[in-house]
């Protein structure tokens, strides 16, 4: 594996390198944001230039749809694909259950939109983002902008009524200026610390008008993998309620280090 890439790096690469094992000929592939993901666009790319893999990707990001298109994988709207066979994606925190906080990257809403659309979701991690109690990661809420303020002061509301701490409540900037999605809204991220119910959150947070989606995912995710540097890899499926400890066959001279520059 490159030398150049740091712990958590290699151990992305580790679980995206297995959980592309998923993906079959013909299939359509959800493909997901952020930087764990990415690794799986470039191994899929990969199957695809050297193996003649054919799939169609439905990308969750302007920015996964740009990887995948740049690296030869064919990407066609949700709306064409209309279901997918599985999804690839990361997180930034998951639990026991499998339950999951995603939208670190701003992307939850176009990811929960996919996910819920496929057979099956596959997320892969890395030992940093497993937790006991959700909430240590600020759970992102996409708000549309008409009236946030008033929406975030919905929310506060909301979260004292439940007995959860949300006072602290931030506008996710970019730079000196907000956020802005794919789909051209806000972000708030609820520093909540422990989430105990998730699923009362969820709902909760769905009903308040100008919250769009909420980066909990929850009874979505089939598949976790938690990759390590050292190549191994925890695959832990809850539908047949199986945990496995696999090595992952890594090429340390893979091309797609040299396309990250690694
Ligand atoms: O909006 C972004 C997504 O939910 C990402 O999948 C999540 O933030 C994990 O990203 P990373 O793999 O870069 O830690």
């Amino acid at each position: 594996m490159s030398a150049d890439l740091n712990p958590i790096e290699k151990a992305k690469y580790v679980s995206a390198r297995r959980a592309v094992d998923y993906v079959e000929d013909g299939m359509r592939v959800g493909l997901g944001t952020g930087s764990t993901a990415a690794w799986m666009v470039r191994c899929l790319a990969e199957m695809v230039r050297n193996d003649g893999l054919n799939i169609t990707g439905v990308a969750t990001s302007t920015r996964t749809a740009e990887l995948a298109t740049s690296l030869g994988i064919k990407v066609v709207d949700l709306n064409e694909a209309k279901w997918l066979d599985v999804t690839i994606d990361g997180a930034d925190e998951f639990d026991d259950n499998l339950t999951l906080i995603k939208g670190g990257g701003g992307a939850l809403l176009q990811e929960k939109i996919v996910a819920t659309a496929s057979d099956k979701m596959v997320v892969i991690t890395d030992p940093t983002k497993h937790v006991k109690t959700l909430g240590a990661f600020p759970l992102p809420v996409e708000v549309i902008p008409f009236g946030w303020q008033t929406t975030q002061s919905l929310i506060e509301k909301a979260l004292v009524d439940l007995d959860v701490d949300g006072r602290n409540i931030t506008l996710r900037l970019n730079q000196d200026a907000s956020f802005r999605t794919d789909e051209g809204n806000l972000i708030l991220d609820l520093h909540l610390e422990r989430l105990e119910d998730a699923q009362q959150v969820s709902h909760v947070l769905n009903q308040i008008p100008g919250v769009v989606e909420n980066g909990l995912f929850i009874n979505l995710c089939d598949v976790v993998i938690v990759g390590a540097a050292d190549g191994s890899a925890i695959v832990r499926d809850i539908n047949n309620g199986t945990v496995t400890n696999e090595q992952v066959a890594v090429n340390e001279s893979d091309s797609i280090f040299t396309d990250v520059g690694g």
